[in-house]
């Protein structure tokens, strides 16, 4: 049986990158797309694939992406290599921008869609905290907060405003209604 693509998606610094890293380690059968990112290697974060523009660009043309696209002054390709991933039945868990659900709803089929949220004042102090921005680029990314996802996309709204293990426990439930996958 092949594995399912499922997107976690919302505002920056909502929590994507860490519910996701706690997602896999509870539940063994998913697994983290790593992303290519036109961002330096040394930023921190999620483990991603450090590429210039240049190369982005040659990787983007020569069809290495399944799927890509700009924000934040980034560009951001997933690599066509989950096709294979999926092929052996892992379930991926992919952060993707709100803006490219549409393409990635056509290019992946159906796709559960994971949509976390937190108050405005929540993000603020997440992103502030995490310190890989500087103030502007806060700002900036909190502008985009209430960015709404393109129609006909039905998510999982999820909040993220408490402790990640009650995030972590409502989304395998979403995910794997009929099982307990966690490793306990
Ligand atoms: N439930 C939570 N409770 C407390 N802190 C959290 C929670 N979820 C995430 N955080 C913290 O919030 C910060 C932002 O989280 P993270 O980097 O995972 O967000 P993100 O949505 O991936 O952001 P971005 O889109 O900007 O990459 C991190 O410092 C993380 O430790
Ligand atoms: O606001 P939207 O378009 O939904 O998200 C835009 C981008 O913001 C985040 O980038 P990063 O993880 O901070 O590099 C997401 O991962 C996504 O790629």
């Amino acid at each position: 049986m092949t594995g399912r693509m499922i997107a976690v998606v919302g505002p920056s610094g909502v929590g994507k990158d860490t519910v996701m890293q706690a997602l896999v380690d509870a539940a063994p059968q998913l697994s983290l797309v790593r992303r290519v990112i036109t961002r330096t290697a040394d930023a921190g974060g999620e483990d991603y694939d450090a590429v210039s523009v240049p190369m982005f660009m040659g990787m983007q043309a020569a069809g290495e992406f399944a799927l890509s696209w700009q924000a934040h002054g980034l560009r951001y390709g997933i690599p066509v290599s989950v096709d294979t991933e999926l092929a052996q039945g892992c379930d991926l868990l992919v952060n993707l921008s709100r803006s490219v659900l549409g393409a990635a709803k056509a290019r992946f089929g159906a796709m559960p869609v994971l949509l976390l949220t937190a108050s405005p004042a929540v993000l603020r102090a997440r992103l502030m905290a995490r310190g890989r921005e500087d103030g502007h680029e806060i700002d900036a990314r909190l502008a985009r907060a209430g960015f709404a996802l393109p129609g006909g996309i039905n998510a999982i709204h999820i909040d993220n405003s408490g402790p990640i293990a009650d995030t972590v426990q409502r989304a395998l439930a979403a995910l794997y209604p009929q099982k307990d996958v966690t490793q306990t």
